[in-house]
């Protein structure tokens, strides 16, 4: 599981530390830990002298930057050409002292030049240089703004970016600068990072759907106690704000039969979904529960699709009986027209299982039907929106969020998943190249977020596969949270293992799922 804390929690993390360190030692740890890994991505060619050239802020993220361009110094033996290029007005003084006893070149590209839009701006002699630099620059250190900083970058630090060369390999210092370091905002301007390299440990930003801004993630160890050791019994504990199911957490998490289970103790999934119009639906969903192992799977639904499902999914059974977890609503049409009979007792099945006290796992046509809290109180809920169907939901039922779009929720998916998730008091899994499950904040649970698919998958049905699947991990006794990230996280490795680089079907993500669940469950009994 990768972990991440809220930027309080860091900084609180740090202040203990440093109360226990002599002064500038964790800059020192952090700086250390950022050149070796800048050391390690220097070109092997050897004619030429490499050039690694720092966006430096003026905060203590372009103090680690500084720092590290002087310890590249001492730690690389051979000769290289380091520039430290000033953006901001303020200065971290003591790294800019390191790097000019280093023999950094420095250029202050705040300087000269005459005022006004940035187009429009001549350009200094300073920033002339610090653009022909980067433009050939072997690495690029961004050190503009670290987890002090505030989503959006000032006009002098976008033009330097443009200016970095097509072949230079970028390293966010703790976080792509410009990116909101709590991952809550997405998209917009900043770093695109081939690499991060953070300190302490992950933030929100590495996990959330900003991480694709964030490349390779490594974690520099400088000695903050932020729950790493959770052998240790400090006083200090914190929660992590964040974190992602990885493939070694698959065994530990998936619902194993043993030699004592039965069906019914692995778990019986109720479907309700589809009706005479949307057949596939219901196809996908049961396909995909009896494929992750379900003790049984039963359907409920209108002639048309039971004669489909009963052609196609012969392990699956039908009509209403014994059920341990429901998926409500993948293709179902909750207003039917008033002489559609079929249709409106498929809405009345769909009622019926939204009232138990079943856990319920409601997508599609199944959310259209919440108005509220589920009548059990302790009833366990998941919801898996996609955005669209989140800013209707919440349009609908949130008089602060009337006339919430879906492009509203893309840029700001944790707060309305969130918002969903409080006022419905259920875990709402939120669909899209990340996928974020969302537990009700009364709950104390960290968030989590799977970026586990291809670009591939994103296909009509998928959606109802990755129902089938989560439903069974419910039925299983998972709660939502593990049910959703984890099921999040095979859905993504099997649509990837059904054709690797290629395009991929629905049914075939869930025809894929046995022998994906079985690679990693193999996968843990190696690594263990
Ligand atoms: N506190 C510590 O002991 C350690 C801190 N470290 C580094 O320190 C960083 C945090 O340093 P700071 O707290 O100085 O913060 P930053 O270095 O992130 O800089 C924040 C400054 O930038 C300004 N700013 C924020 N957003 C802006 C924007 N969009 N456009 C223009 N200016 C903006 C702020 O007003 C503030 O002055 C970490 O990310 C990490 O790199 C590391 O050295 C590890 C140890
Ligand atoms: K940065």
């Amino acid at each position: 599981m990768i972990q991440a804390w809220s930027v309080d929690d860091v900084r609180a993390a740090e202040e203990r530390a440093m109360a226990q360190l002599p002064d500038g030692e964790l800059m020192q740890r952090a700086a250390t830990g950022l050149a070796q890994v800048v050391a390690a991505r220097l070109p092997d060619d050897t004619s030429t002298q490499p050039l690694v050239v720092a966006l430096v802020g003026g905060g203590n993220n372009g103090g680690d930057a500084l720092w590290a361009l002087a310890h590249l110094a001492d730690l690389v033996g051979e000769p290289l050409d380091l520039v430290a290029v000033l953006t901001s007005e303020h200065r971290h003084e003591e790294g800019l002292r390191a790097a000019r006893r280093a023999e950094v070149e420095i250029v202050d590209a705040t300087r000269g030049g005459s005022k006004g839009g940035s187009k429009a701006r001549r350009r200094s002699k300073a920033l002339d240089h610090a653009v022909e630099a980067l433009a050939v620059a072997d690495v690029v250190l961004d050190g503009v703004l670290g987890i002090g900083g505030r989503p959006g970058l000032p006009d002098l630090v976008t033009e330097l970016l443009e200016a970095i060369g097509a072949d230079a390999h970028v390293i966010a210092v703790d976080v792509p600068s410009g990116v909101d370091p709590m991952g809550e905002i997405v998209g917009g301007a900043g770093v695109f990072a081939d690499e991060t390299v953070t300190f302490g440990c992950a933030k929100p930003v590495h996990v959330l759907g900003t991480a694709s801004r964030c490349g390779m993630l490594t974690v520099v160890d400088i000695g903050l106690d932020l729950g790493r050791d959770h052998a240790s019994a400090s006083a200090a504990r914190t929660a992590p704000a964040a974190e992602r199911v990885d493939h070694d957490d698959v065994a530990a998490l998936w619902p194993v039969p043993g030699p004592e289970d039965d069906k019914y103790s692995r778990g019986v999934v109720g479907v309700v979904a589809g009706g005479e119009v949307y057949t596939g639906a219901p196809l996908l969903s049961v396909t995909a529960a009896v494929c992750a192992g379900a003790g049984m799977v039963r359907y409920v639904g209108p002639p048309g699709p039971t004669q489909l499902v009963r052609a196609e999914v012969p392990e699956a059974v039908h009509g209403t009986g014994r059920v341990q977890a429901w998926v409500v609503g993948p293709g179902l049409d909750a207003h039917p027209h008033s002489w559609d009979q079929l249709g409106l007792a498929q809405v009345e099945a769909a009622r019926r299982a939204l009232d138990s006290e079943l856990p319920c796992l409601v997508d599609a046509g199944g959310l259209d039907l919440l108005d509220g809290p589920r009548t059990h109180a302790g009833a366990r809920t998941l919801l898996t929106p996609h955005a669209g169907e989140l800013a209707r939901l919440l349009a609908r039922l949130d008089p602060e969020a009337s006339g919430l779009d879906r492009e509203r929720v893309v840029v700001e998916p944790l707060r309305w998943a969130r918002r969903a998730a409080d006022l419905l008091r259920a875990t709402v899994l939120l669909k899209g190249s990340t996928t974020y499950v969302v537990p009700p904040p009364a709950s104390g649970l960290a968030v989590r977020a799977q970026a586990d698919a291809p670009a591939w998958a994103g296909t009509a049905g998928s959606g109802d596969v990755l129902a089938g699947l989560a439903g069974t991990l419910l039925a299983a006794g998972l709660d939502p949270v593990d049910a959703g990230s984890l099921a999040a996280l095979v859905h993504g490795v099997a649509a990837h293992d059904a054709n690797p680089g290629g395009p991929v079907r629905a049914l075939e993500i869930a025809q894929q799922v046995p022998r994906t669940v079985a690679r990693l469950l193999a996968r843990a009994a190696e690594v263990g």
